[in-house]
């Protein structure tokens, strides 16, 4: 009996579904489904059927989009950002020329607190714009999902125009976003000798944030000139007992062991993590916490030091990929071209990749059962590749691959047109 779905995706050279029953850890981040001559349907904005055409023959659709043999995946997840800041940061390029590193460019007053200056500057609404403008980027890039970082307030009224930001684009944006509060990003001018009385003031949020549902996740920048491991520590504790999600910027510079406290706590994900240890590896596999690697950074830092991505996928570490997404130390919306940066410098295979951008990505995120997979009954958030193959995309670097974006099951976006 012909089943009817509202639209059927046709003619998928490969369909990747990244189905899976949870992360995937070391090894096993090397599977993933492919389904070649594929055929999706899509029934009230959910993936109702994925298989062969041969299995598909039953099915009938009001619409049909035929995909003339591409590739099909799960909408990218981006679950490391900071897409929500006043101004922007291009005048400190000529400083990273010169080799100024970015701790001192931050010692200095730049950095994060010119940032913070700039979105003490601005209005709600124009943090809306300006960062609606960056999601619709995500979007046409293949970010379906992302996560959104508060931390360049420093002050609890602008922390909290932050995640009111955030807050109306989970409202109105079709990105869906993740909130993380961020206000322990760095030590405010005014706080200069006295961070532990400004890790009390952004403790002192917590309630708030709780109450108002403004965050799932308390991250914190661990890094020297920043905040100690113990001030870290402390403050993450207490973030737990609020019930939040833990995540720490940890190992990014210099390596202080944020890595290891992070795994102690139990904490959803560790991220950077350029100077982990192997004790810091090994405790991060035993804690199930994600390791989300953020090689932009490093590339645009000019470092040529990564993350040891090989030695934690060996030592059985769920392991992520993002953008990192800010105005100083990766400015890029593009996940496509951070899969190029972790296949050549993180030394991923495709399948590691395409499983560190779509599931465990999800995983750090809290969205394991929402998103990164194509499986019956979730969201039909799918993008469909200019590209025959999954290998293609970190191959071809410095362009963008897709060719239209569906947002549970309504296509969102389509690359143009040119017209002739
Ligand atoms: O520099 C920035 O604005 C973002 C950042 N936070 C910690 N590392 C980089
Ligand atoms: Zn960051």
């Amino acid at each position: 009996m012909a089943e009817t779905m509202d639209v059927l995706v046709t003619n998928i050279g490969q369909l990747l579904t990244m189905a899976s029953s949870g992360p995937k850890a070391g090894k096993e981040m090397q599977t993933l489904e492919v389904i070649e001559g594929a055929v999706l349907g899509i029934k009230d904005g959910k993936v109702a059927f994925t298989g062969t055409a041969d299995e598909a023959a039953g099915l009938t659709a009001s619409e049909t989009i035929d995909c003339g043999g591409k590739l099909v995946t799960p909408g990218l997840v981006d679950p490391h950002t900071h897409a929500v800041f006043g101004g922007s940061r291009e005048h400190e390029m000529a400083l990273k020329q010169q080799g100024v590193p970015y701790l001192d460019i931050l010692k200095q007053g730049g950095g994060i607190l010119s940032t913070v200056e700039a979105t003490r500057a601005a209005s709600e609404e124009e943090l809306v714009r300006k960062s609606s403008f960056y999601l619709d980027r995500m979007l046409s890039l293949g970010t379906t999902t992302a996560e959104v970082k508060s931390g360049y307030g420093l002050d609890v009224n602008t922390e909290l125009k932050q995640l009111y930001v955030t807050k109306k684009l989970q409202d109105k944006h079709p990105v869906d976003l993740v909130s993380t509060f961020l206000g322990a990003h760095a030590i405010p001018k005014s706080h200069k000798d006295n961070s532990d009385v400004f890790l009390e003031e952004m403790s002192g949020m917590l309630q708030q944030v709780k109450d108002e549902k403004l965050a799932e996740f308390v991250d914190i920048f661990t890094e020297t000139g920043v905040f100690t491991v113990e001030q870290s520590e402390k403050y993450l504790r207490k973030a737990k007992e609020y019930g939040f999600g833990l995540k720490i910027h940890a190992d990014e510079i210099d390596p202080l062991g944020g890595t290891e406290m992070a795994a102690g706590l139990g904490a959803v994900s560790a991220d950077h993590l350029v100077g982990s240890t192997d004790e810091g590896i090994r405790k991060m596999a035993e804690s199930r916490t994600v390791a989300v690697l953020l090689p932009g950074t490093t590339f645009y830092l000019g470092k040529h030091t990564y993350a040891r991505a090989r030695k934690m996928i060996e030592e059985g570490v769920i392991v992520s990929l993002a953008t990192d997404f800010n105005p100083g130390s990766s400015p890029t919306e593009n996940l496509q071209l951070i899969m190029t940066i972790a296949a050549l410098q993180l030394k991923m295979s495709p399948e590691e990749i395409w499983n560190a951008v779509t599931v465990n990505a999800a995983h750090a995120i809290g969205r394991t059962e929402q998103a990164g997979q194509l499986k019956e009954g979730r969201n039909a958030d799918i993008v469909i590749w200019d590209a025959a193959n999954y290998k293609y995309i970190p191959y071809h670097y410095g362009v963008n691959h897709v060719n239209t974006v569906l947002k549970n099951g309504k296509v969102v976006y389509q690359r143009g047109k040119i017209s002739d």
